[in-house]
């Protein structure tokens, strides 16, 4: 039975928004059950106008003298009942200052009568949601005896896929390359005795079966002369329509996916100024309607969506109503 004297669990019958802190997402957010509710919603999504799910490409304000963005990204999923809003700063250069670099708010309406129904922390369900839809893509694209993984950047992003994915695979080898050794070795000390911190990213993705970049670079740190034959790539970072984290060739070399369509052309530099193909969203693969190319190389451009954040805000809820 809920406590409602404690933050984040006011009674559902309070008449008052529930506010929800990062603490309680963290505890009754499950990657292994959040996976299967991404997978979900990427197949609504790509069902367009069957799927029930309305959402605008995100809206983004630049706050160039601080060098900073805000993003807004609401979603309606008729499925999933769930009607929400995410408000997401995102500061690159608050983390050579120690500050986080996504502060994510996330709001859920009652789609019924548009009351908000709950207020909650983002910043997990972004780390989380966003790691659970590489892991989609990567249960599909990836070749299913995958065993050497490859994480570029050390951040919230490579904690969060390294969980994800390793939900689905068994590992031997985890390689980290990041902009200092120090925080490689970091994250290498956190996932233990199959982890090495790399000196570059050559060292780190050369032997990879699959490959996560989550750094905040604005030029391609990944190139294909790199990367093997077959590999499946997360490019996650770099979402914004003039920065690049993957050389065009390897663009333009891979089979090419995303989350959506016209976010790729709207906001992903390493999309639109390689001028490579998509060939598909991850959620017509899901839908059978797209092929899963596993044997060749790919790439998932991940840009992230509302519906994610919406499904994943859904899920807490629902959760915290069963406790
Ligand atoms: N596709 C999606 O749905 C989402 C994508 N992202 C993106 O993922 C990336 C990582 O996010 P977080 O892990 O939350 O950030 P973080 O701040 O926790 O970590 C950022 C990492 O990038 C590295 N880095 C920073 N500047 C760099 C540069 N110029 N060159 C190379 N590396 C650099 C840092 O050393 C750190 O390892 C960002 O680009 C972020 O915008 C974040 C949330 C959702
Ligand atoms: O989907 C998301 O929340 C974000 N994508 C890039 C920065 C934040």
């Amino acid at each position: 039975m809920a406590d409602s004297t404690q933050p984040g669990t006011q009674s559902f019958d309070s008449g008052f928004p529930l506010y929800i802190p990062a603490n309680k997402v963290e505890e009754i957010l499950k990657i292994s059950e959040l996976i299967p509710v991404i997978e979900r919603a990427l197949g609504n999504f790509s069902n367009r106008d069957n799927g029930g799910i309305v959402q605008p490409v995100r809206s983004v304000v630049p706050v160039a003298k601080y060098q900073g963005f805000l993003g807004v990204m609401p979603c309606f999923s008729a499925h999933e009942h769930v009607l929400a809003t995410k408000l997401v700063a995102f500061y690159p250069t608050n983390y050579d200052k120690g500050l986080p670099t996504h502060m994510a708010t996330l709001m859920v309406f009652d789609p019924e009568n548009g009351s908000l129904k709950a207020i909650m922390d983002g910043e997990v369900i972004t780390n989380l949601r966003t790691a659970a839809a590489s892991a989609v893509a990567t249960k599909y694209l990836a070749n299913p005896k995958s065993q050497v993984l490859a994480i570029i950047g050390a951040g919230h992003q490579a904690r969060s896929h390294h969980q994800a994915l390793s939900t689905l695979f068994n590992f031997t080898e985890v390689n980290i390359y990041s902009r200092t050794l120090e925080s490689a070795e970091k994250l290498s000390q956190e996932i233990g005795s199959t982890a090495k911190a790399c000196s570059s990213v050559e060292e780190a993705v050369k032997r990879a079966d699959i490959i996560v970049t989550v750094t905040f670079s604005k030029v391609p740190v990944l190139f294909a002369k790199w990367v093997k034959p077959g590999a499946h790539v997360n490019a996650v970072g770099a979402c914004r329509p003039d920065w690049q984290e993957i050389d065009p060739d390897l663009m333009r070399g891979s089979v090419l996916y995303v989350d959506s369509r016209e976010g790729a052309m709207k906001e992903s530099g390493d999309v639109i100024l390689s001028k490579a193909e998509v060939y598909a969203e991850v959620g017509e693969v899901v839908n059978g309607t797209k092929e899963a190319f596993c044997e060749k190389t790919t790439v998932f451009k991940s840009l992230g969506m509302a519906v994610e954040d919406a499904v994943s805000a859904n899920l807490v809820l629902a959760k915290l109503r069963t406790t």
